[in-house]
């Protein structure tokens, strides 16, 4: 199956969309060999591991127009730049506590002309503005992200779900999500995708009190 057959099996591109994501794999092939940002092992499963996982997030919530996403420790850019990809009209913000993982990003971001995407090489805690959700994956737990960015979120919600965070974890999240002392919705990504990789993935979703 080729990288449009995969995101085609779940997803509607235009032609923009189709190509940008086949695009992406001869970008991250080239940066990888040079910053390491997504594992060795996991280069040729690009778009399953990397692209479609971010994915996951656009199966959750369709993003308005208009609205601010803030990606914590994006690394090489996931889930931002895919997100990124799927929703044009939306603002993403990238951040990073190491700087040349934002090289790449913003080399991939102008390679594929991405104007809705600006990245920072910066620590999460320290991001200025308000943002309408927060995303992230494999970054930390969710106490510790959760008190970095709570109140950089918007209180005026305009999406279908109000603004918060929605995160991407797999394993056993039980004491994490009780050390929260809010309510955090769990939504297992193997309800959208039939892929092995994600049965024991979760997308985490905590909405601003
Ligand atoms: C395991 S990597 C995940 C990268 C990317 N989200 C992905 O899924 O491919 C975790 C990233 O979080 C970044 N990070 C950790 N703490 C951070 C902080 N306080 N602010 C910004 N970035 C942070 C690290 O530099 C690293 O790039």
């Amino acid at each position: 199956m080729n990288v449009a057959e995969l995101i085609e099996k779940y997803f509607e591109l235009n032609d923009e969309e189709r190509l940008r994501f086949q695009i992406l794999e001869s970008l991250y092939l080239f940066w990888n060999d040079q910053i390491n940002v997504i594992s060795r092992k996991d280069t040729d499963q690009l778009y399953e591991r990397h692209v479609l996982h971010s994915l996951g997030i656009a199966n959750f919530i369709q993003f308005q127009p208009g609205t601010k996403v803030l990606d914590i420790g994006t690394g090489g850019g996931f889930p931002g730049i895919p997100l990124a990809i799927m929703f044009p009209d939306v603002q993403f913000t990238l951040v990073d506590s190491i700087g040349k993982k934002i090289k790449v990003v913003n080399a991939v971001k102008d390679e594929l002309g991405l104007e809705n995407v600006t990245a920072h090489h910066q620590r999460a805690e320290k991001v200025k503005g308000k943002f309408d959700f927060v995303v992230s994956r494999a970054v930390t737990k969710l106490k510790p992200q959760w008190s970095w960015i709570n109140k950089k979120i918007s209180a005026e919600s305009f999406n279908i779900l109000p603004n918060g965070f929605i995160g991407l974890k797999g394993g056993d999240l039980t004491d994490e999500v009780e050390e929260m002392h809010l309510d955090v919705e769990e939504v297992p990504l193997s309800e959208f995708f039939e892929e092995s990789f994600f049965e024991t993935k979760k997308i985490v979703y905590v909405a601003k009190p």
